[in-house]
């Protein structure tokens, strides 16, 4: 028979009950016994829940109180000194690790692989010593034994673990693949213990095949499993996700490992060379449910290409699957109370896919009859999304088919452009100018809230708007930046604020996915051919530089960042998604600049993050990335000025692609990476404007004018003294005023002063 089986599932519960326990617990009002509890709670209601949606196949460890990577550093003793030397107990040294402590920041947090989860970098040194020194993957297999469930046990594998850490400070130089046999007899440990516990079978997440590998990355694979796979009775299933294995396909081949796990929603083409590499032992588990996307799977394609296998295999060497692990869906659909039963009727989240696996299990198993009237019911829900009038605006169509060329293309040259904008903005030496958002604070949280709910008119809403912008404008009158912004005091969110104003998406009430540790996001769902019913932005934007003299910014979100903040569609190519988005902002745009706009930002803080896995497919993805952006801003005049702005990673990549944008002025984050943004410089030849960020807005620290004046020095050694402009790092909504107050007028300082060094 054929068994299906769950990955991983979302941690956080029905209604994000571990965020709101480990923030009590951080918080000192829930202890650390009642926070185990807690996880205990969840961690069987949701064993149950998949059990009782009739999967065979469950995973342990999947569990984490904060990552699953730093999981797995603690429990093999792979703990910096500087967290060692502390008296801290267990628990207290993890969330050390996770999110600092008072005189300990926390580990660096990455992405993981193209997700929006983020994980805690593993750091390795030359005195790392390997031990087993924790339970936690055997204490939760017992755990659900106990509640007979037998588990399949979740554990990174070695190779990811190692390839997907770095070195310690002190021990550059040191590749942490070079650890691999050290570290090998701990993981032989853990799955001795595992196998005496009673697993049958352990699930080894060895991901990073999907990236370019180094050779020695490669060739560390097969001693490892060859390693092992005799460490004890236990069967490991050898687990890739999220794309397609590409050249690192091979390392299949011969791999002692009693099964293989594979992405067959992204990378459906790969079944076939698998197929052939498999011995007639190994266990195929296909993963034709889609854990990274909110959509109800095609039961119809599922089935063929699980048929496909189970021709050349067999049923009892075939599992249905979950893609990846489930962690990357928002829990379950029955809490959405306000979605029209239409449009509800397409998704699926975590609880509805595993549903779907044991129906796909069952059709293939017993035949369609078996689950005739699920079967009918999905290819009646498919067909209904296929042709609804929602997800198909053939005004948004037509719009597409007609765009040309030109439409990518401003009307001059950059250095034209640039004198234009010039003699109509009147701007000083070194502009000063801020990235948009000003601080949050309670009273503008309130009153959003307020409006929403009701409780106060659109009239009232408006008018307490239009103060906080006064507020604002004045403000920055006063302590003299050069470019002003209206603060962004109406917007919730950069991306929720435009989707809620565009047609096509789609907002949930607890569609809630983990980003990192206990934080959550919500993503839009998109759903539909996007278009703008009416301006969105324009009256803030219009009122803001009505009361002022100075230029005054508007901001907007960059459509790849609406589209990578997004759940996307899957039914057309993301390109298509991006290039609707984009139409919607160049018709804002162009009313931004008829409402009298002499200058408008449009964000792409996403741009290097939605960048594809591998290298090869890089240069289609900022193609159409590019273009997308191009798309909403050429259709400008020369004097009016585009911005856009970069954060959260590192952009020396795809600085390329920045210049392509053809902007006349980009911010770019670059206080946190010392200045290594600086490095490009040296090499490109940037023809337009640039802001490299002066100080860092995600710290509560003032930026001293000597710093900034260094930093300023530093840059211009780099940046032609007329292509720079001074701004901080991103948006200030996070800090508070006394920060922003403080940190604004020091770079102001800083900018005259560099004005009469400069003059000098
Ligand atoms: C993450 S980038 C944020 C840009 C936005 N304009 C802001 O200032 O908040
Ligand atoms: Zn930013």
């Amino acid at each position: 028979m054929v068994k299906s089986a769950v990955l991983g599932f979302p941690r956080m519960g029905p209604n994000r009950e571990l965020k709101k326990a480990l923030e009590a617990h951080w918080a000192g009002k829930f202890s650390e016994a009642e926070l185990q509890q807690a996880a205990k709670d969840l961690r069987l209601q949701n064993w149950q829940l998949q059990k009782s949606q009739g999967v065979d196949i469950i995973p342990s460890n999947d569990f984490s109180f904060y990552d699953q990577v730093l999981d797995h550093s603690v429990l093999f003793n792979v703990i910096p000194k500087r967290y060692q030397d502390e008296k801290l107990s267990f628990m207290q040294r993890y969330f050390a690790m996770a999110r600092g402590n008072s005189t300990l920041p926390s580990q660096e947090m990455v992405k993981w692989f193209d997700s929006n989860y983020h994980f805690m970098r593993p750091e390795f040194s030359n005195s790392t010593e390997f031990k087993l020194v924790g339970t936690k993957p055997i204490d939760e297999f017992l755990e659900a034994k106990e509640a007979h469930i037998l588990t399949r046990p979740v554990v990174i594998g070695p190779v990811s673990f190692l390839y997907l850490g770095k070195a310690e400070k002190g021990s550059q130089g040191l590749d942490p693949i070079s650890l691999i046999n050290k570290l090998l007899p701990v993981y032989e440990d853990l799955f001795r213990k595992l196998a005496a516990a009673g697993a049958d079978w352990i699930q080894v997440d060895e991901a990073i095949l999907v990236y370019d590998l180094p050779e020695k990355v490669r060739a560390a694979f097969k001693p490892a499993y060859e390693r092992l796979s005799k460490a004890a009775n236990v069967k490991i299933l050898f687990t890739t996700y999220f794309g397609d294995l590409g050249n690192n396909v091979d390392i299949i081949n011969g791999l002692p490992v009693a099964g293989v796990h594979l992405d067959l929603v992204r990378a459906p083409g790969q079944l076939g060379s698998i197929l052939s590499l498999l011995n007639d032992s190994q266990i195929l588990s296909a993963g034709v449910v889609d854990g990274r996307n909110i959509w109800k799977t095609n039961f119809k394609s599922a089935i063929e290409i699980v048929e496909t296998a189970i021709k050349k295999f067999g049923k009892d060497r075939i599992i249905v699957a979950s893609s990846s692990s489930l962690l990357h869906t928002p829990h379950t659909l029955d809490s959405e109370k306000k979605i029209s039963e239409e449009i509800k009727d397409w998704f699926s989240f975590a609880v509805e896919k595993a549903k779907e696996l044991s129906i796909i299990a069952k059709a293939v198993t017993n035949g369609p009859d078996s689950v005739r009237s699920e079967l009918n019911n999905n290819t009646k829900s498919i067909e209904a999304r296929k042709c609804s009038k929602i997800t198909n605006d053939p005004a948004v169509r037509e719009r597409q088919s007609s765009v040309t060329q030109d439409m990518h293309q401003r009307k001059s040259e950059f250095s034209a452009r640039n004198k234009e904008q010039k003699q109509r903005l009147q701007l000083p030496l070194f502009p000063t100018t801020t990235i948009g958002s000003f601080p949050q604070t309670k009273e503008i949280r309130l009153a959003r809230n307020k409006f929403r709910k009701g409780e106060i008119t659109e009239q009232e809403y408006d008018s307490f708007i239009e103060k906080e912008i006064q507020a604002v404008v004045k403000f920055q009158e006063e302590i003299g930046l050069d470019v002003l912004v209206h603060g962004e005091p109406e917007r919730n969110d950069m991306v929720q604020y435009f989707g809620e104003k565009l047609n096509g998406f789609v907002f949930t009430q607890n569609a809630w996915v983990q980003s990192y540790g206990s934080r959550c996001v919500q993503p839009p769902l998109i759903v539909g051919d996007i278009s703008r019913p009416k301006e969105m932005t324009v009256k803030e934007s219009k009122y803001a530089q009505s009361i002022t003299n100075k230029p005054m910014k508007a901001m907007l979100t960059g459509p790849v960042t609406i589209l990578a903040w997004s759940f996307p569609r899957d039914d057309i190519p993301r390109s298509v998604q991006c290039q609707q988005l984009a139409l919607a902002l160049r018709d804002e745009i162009l009313d931004l600049e008829k409402a009298g706009l002499k200058v408008i930002q449009v964000d792409e803080p996403a741009l290097r993050e939605t960048c594809p896995l591998r290298k090869k497919d890089f240069p289609a993805y900022l193609e159409w990335a590019v273009n997308a952006f191009r798309l909403a801003t050429a259709g400008v005049e020369n004097d009016t000025q585009i911005h856009s702005h970069f954060c959260y990673s590192d952009f020396n990549e795809i600085f390329d692609a920045i210049r392509c944008l053809d902007a006349d002025v980009v911010s770019i984050e670059n206080s946190k990476s010392d200045l290594k943004l600086l490095s490009v410089f040296d090499s490109q030849n940037y023809p337009a404007c640039i802001g490299p960020g002066i100080w860092d807005v995600h710290s509560p620290r003032v930026a001293l004018l000597e710093e900034i004046q260094d930093r300023v020095r530093e840059i211009l050694k780099r940046v032609p003294a007329e292509s720079l402009w001074i701004n901080p790092d991103c948006g200030l909504k996070t800090r508070n005023w006394e920060e922003t107050e403080a940190s604004l007028k020091n770079m102001v300082a800083a900018a005259r002063s560099a004005r009469e060094e400069y003059k000098a």
